[in-house]
């Protein structure tokens, strides 16, 4: 599940623009590259061109379709797992047995094994050892043997492991000169001081002392802010984070608060159709129609924020002032207004309650996301905010940051097993919030919510069927949870799988599971004999059980009723 935006890297200057202009001399890494780190970017659908507002830009070739993808590497220049995940993920396929999405056909008390020489890092069996000895680890391991049980920050690690490879001539043609062509805002990060650049300078210097490189010191520092500017978090299908990761190309997409293209890291290369796909590609795909000669455009913050929040965000990280159509917008759009009876306005005393209001739930939002996976010590906590935010009457539901503290109130719920509760506020997301923030049906935070609702029915029943003696009631919800999940998963599963894209993990796990639902038979087969009524009945259900949930909490009724009134049956 995704916790923030679909591109997450940290702050960034200067404009090293010019092409290994860092007067060391270069290996070349073509005469030396080992077959299997030969590169495969497919990028024919996007051309790059520089403007005076935003730089280097990726722009569409040729009409593309929504959903379509317009990009695809097969690995990426940089990547580097998070600390606290090289335990419980392998090295080489950023798999993990604990994942939502670790294939069935896998045991799931697989444990991951761990090298003998560094026991830093672990690995799903043989094979995934055996690649990242060759491709990188072989370079590392002794670093790693020598410091355990101290482990280096992510960015550390991967740069070190970059320059190693760079030194022995193993980087893909090109990689890293465009690499060190990418904005880096050193200058900015510079002028802009405080702690972010002092951990920047001591990156550096952590860099230089334990990579032993002969690079200087400003073409590491270079490299770092490159890093902060340029990265995305590595997520799994269902939004988990797990590391940062770059490559050259789909780093040039700029920002857009209306995007009209995101990145996934899920999706098996074309060419690679068997088995169940890793993780570690980059692949970018169309969210909707792209004219010929568009910009294409991703989304470096969670859309969902207000204008303000996400513009200082965008000038605190990226260093620029966002001036697209959707910031243009102003307070009309869903993330900026209120609902305020007419005449009265933001600047009355009522007005000013309800934002005084809205910036407590936003510290409580704020200090729950520094306390991410304890959310479930701190269900009253969440649900008093969103309460105080119910009675003003005047907060949407869709509004940043009630969302965010029903996402976590969700986390919460999840974490104490109390799952019937859970879907019931995943329902909220896909019944109301998401079609007000998220325009498109196949938007990826929209599928995923989805795939929740659908995995938290499953287990709802499962729980239900489960039991010794079932009363009436029971035997009831077990027929509605049991045609819901049919209904879902039919829904997912034609939403996600439109046209004849290359299939991620996320479309493997919603084919796998329509077959697991369709092979169950009983409920499978009463949903075929009249599809159109019984969706319509279980939508319904679900509606019924929304209205009575908002209800509990205060919301008042017509902003329920108005909510729902966008979603079809
Ligand atoms: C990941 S890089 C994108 C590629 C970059 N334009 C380049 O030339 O290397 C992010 C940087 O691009 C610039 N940028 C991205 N989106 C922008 C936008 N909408 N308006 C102005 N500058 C933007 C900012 O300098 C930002 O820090």
């Amino acid at each position: 599940m995704q916790k923030g935006s679909l591109r997450v890297s940290w702050p960034g200057d200067n404009h090293p623009r010019s092409v290994g202009d860092d007067g060391s001399s270069r290996p070349s890494s073509s005469k030396n590259l080992p077959e299997n780190r030969h590169q495969l970017v497919e990028d024919g659908s996007v051309y790059t061109k520089q403007t005076a507002e935003s730089g280097n830009g990726l722009y569409a070739a040729r009409e593309i379709a929504a959903k379509s993808q317009l990009i695809f590497v097969t690995r990426p220049l940089l990547v580097a797992l998070e600390t606290s995940k090289l335990q419980t993920t392998c090295y080489a396929c950023f798999r993990s047995p604990s994942d939502s999405d670790w294939p069935v056909t896998v045991d799931k008390h697989h444990s991951l094994k761990t090298c003998s020489r560094c026991k830093v890092v672990k690995f799903c069996d043989q094979k995934c050892q055996s690649q990242a000895w060759s491709q990188y680890h072989r370079l590392e391991c002794n670093l790693y043997s020598k410091l355990h049980p101290r482990v280096l920050p992510s960015t550390v690690r991967a740069i070190i492991r970059l320059l190693k490879q760079y030194k022995a001539g193993m980087l893909p043609d090109g990689e890293w000169e465009q690499l060190l062509a990418l904005e880096s805002h050193q200058e900015d990060f510079a002028k802009a001081g405080g702690q972010r650049w002092q951990d920047l300078l001591i990156m550096m210097q952590g860099i230089k002392g334990y990579s032993g490189t002969d690079e200087s010191p400003d073409l590491i520092l270079r490299l770092v802010c490159v890093l902060a500017v340029n990265s995305f978090t590595l997520t799994n299908a269902t939004f988990d984070s797990s590391g940062l990761i770059l490559h050259p190309k789909p780093s040039l997409l700029n920002h857009s608060c209306e995007p009209n293209a995101y990145v996934r890291f899920d999706v098996s290369s074309s060419t690679y159709q068997q088995g169940f796909p890793t993780l570690g590609s980059i692949s970018v795909h169309a969210l909707r129609d792209i004219t010929k000669d568009e910009e294409v455009t991703i989304s470096y913050v969670d859309t969902t924020f207000p204008s303000e929040k996400r513009q200082q965000e965008l000038r605190d990280r990226y260093f620029f002032t966002c001036q697209c159509g959707f910031c243009a917008k102003g307070p009309d759009t869903a993330q900026d207004s209120y609902h305020l009876s007419p005449g009265s306005s933001l600047k009355s005393a009522i007005g000013a309650k309800v934002r005084e209001i809205g910036q407590e739930a936003d510290q409580v939002f704020l200090s729950m996301e520094a306390n991410a996976g304890l959310e479930h010590e701190h269900i009253d906590e969440i649900r008093a905010a969103m309460s105080r935010l119910a009675k003003t009457g005047a907060w949407p539901i869709h509004r940043y940051p009630w969302p965010q503290l029903r996402q976590q109130l969700l986390y919460g719920l999840l974490g104490s097993n109390r799952f019937a509760e859970a879907l019931l506020h995943s329902a909220v997301f896909v019944r109301i919030i998401h079609p007000v923030l998220f325009e498109q049906e196949h938007h990826p935070i929209r599928l995923v919510q989805m795939w929740t609702f659908w995995n938290l029915s499953r287990q709802c029943l499962e729980t239900l069927m489960q039991k010794d003696n079932p009363s009436d009631k029971d035997r009831q919800d077990i027929r509605t949870l049991g045609v819901l999940n049919c209904v879902t998963i039919d829904h997912i599963r034609q939403i996600s799988n439109q046209g004849d894209q290359p299939k991620g993990r996320l479309e493997r796990m919603v084919d796998r599971a329509f077959e697991e639902v369709q092979q169950e038979g009983v409920f499978w087969s009463e949903y075929l004999r009249n599809r159109a009524e019984i969706r319509r009945t279980a939508w319904l259900w679900v509606d019924n059980q929304i209205k009575a949930l908002l209800k509990g909490e205060g919301v008042r009724q017509e902003i329920v009723d108005r909510g729902l009134a966008r979603v079809p049956g």
